[in-house]
């Protein structure tokens, strides 16, 4: 049976680029989001690589989730790699400003969406055992704190120290884990953040050179698909070209 891989966000930035980093490399794939437009498009593009199989599905469903798991077609059955990627920002204003709706999104999504994907796919992690991998998108957010951050760096260090937990709890199943922290990168994740603000989104981006969504899928595959002995357990990249910004200091006027 081919090795898949599920990836969740694939619709756009990371997600999208992996799923064709994996086709190049022959991996049936199973490709989920919200946006089912966006979810066929992608399997127009890649169908005549590989096999695909499109899922409408919203991380934070537990249920539909489980469901999406438990009823893969047996040609997709096969989960070498879960890529749990799916995830957002909301609400770059200082948390005293932050509607508590944003904060309860982003933890639904990237702690308890991701928490949901896991679980539903252990089993068959599991099963498969040595050199299958879960892939973690965590972020810089989760390590270097910065104004605006509040919730999303915090739901990114849960993710951190929930795949160094799981790295413990899989010893001896064969099953690798591993978060990448990436830093600044041009996708749609600033427009999520903004609500759509375009400007705000290529004023972050502009005259620098951020990463690209194809240099995240590479680090993804790559850890992915290293012998089944190695296992990365943290991964931090960023552009050259962004660096931590330092001590801010409250002072009199
Ligand atoms: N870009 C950056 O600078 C960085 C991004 N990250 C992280 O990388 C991951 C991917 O983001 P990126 O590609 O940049 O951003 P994009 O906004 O381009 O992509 C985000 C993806 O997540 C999906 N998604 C969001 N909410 C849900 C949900 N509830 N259920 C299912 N899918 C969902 C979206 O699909 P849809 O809307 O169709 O459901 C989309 O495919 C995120 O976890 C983000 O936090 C980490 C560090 C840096
Ligand atoms: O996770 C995304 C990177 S940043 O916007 O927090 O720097």
């Amino acid at each position: 049976m081919n090795k898949s891989v599920f990836i969740t966000g694939a619709t756009s930035g990371f997600g999208r680029a992996a799923a064709r980093r994996f086709a190049e490399a022959g991996f049936s794939l199973v490709l989920t989001g919200r946006r089912r437009e966006r979810l066929e498009a992608l399997k127009s593009e890649l169908s005549g690589k590989v096999a695909v199989h499109v899922i409408e599905l919203d991380v934070r469903d537990e249920a539909a989730v489980k469901r999406a798991a438990n009823e893969l077609p047996d040609e997709f059955a096969s989960v070498h790699v879960l890529l749990n990627n799916a995830g957002l920002a909301l609400a770059p204003e200082p948390a005293q400003d932050v509607a508590l709706e944003d904060w309860h999104t982003m933890i639904d999504t990237n702690v308890k969406g991701l928490v949901n994907v896991t679980h539903a796919l252990l089993p068959t992690l599991i099963k498969l055992g040595a050199g299958t991998s879960i892939v973690n998108i965590g972020s810089t957010a989760g390590k270097w704190p910065y104004k605006g951050s509040h919730v999303y760096g915090a739901t990114k260090a849960f993710v951190e120290q929930f795949s160094y937990n799981l790295r413990c709890d899989l010893q001896g199943t064969g099953v690798r884990v591993t978060d990448i922290a990436p830093g600044m990168a041009e996708t749609e994740f600033t427009l999520v953040r903004t609500k759509g603000d375009q400007a705000a989104s290529d004023q972050l981006y502009g005259n620098t050179t951020p990463m690209s969504a194809e240099d995240i899928a590479e680090q993804m595959f790559y850890v992915a698909t290293l012998p089944a002995h190695l296992n990365i357990n943290f991964l931090e990249i960023q552009p050259v070209r962004q660096v931590w910004a330092g001590m801010a200091v409250d002072r009199d006027e």
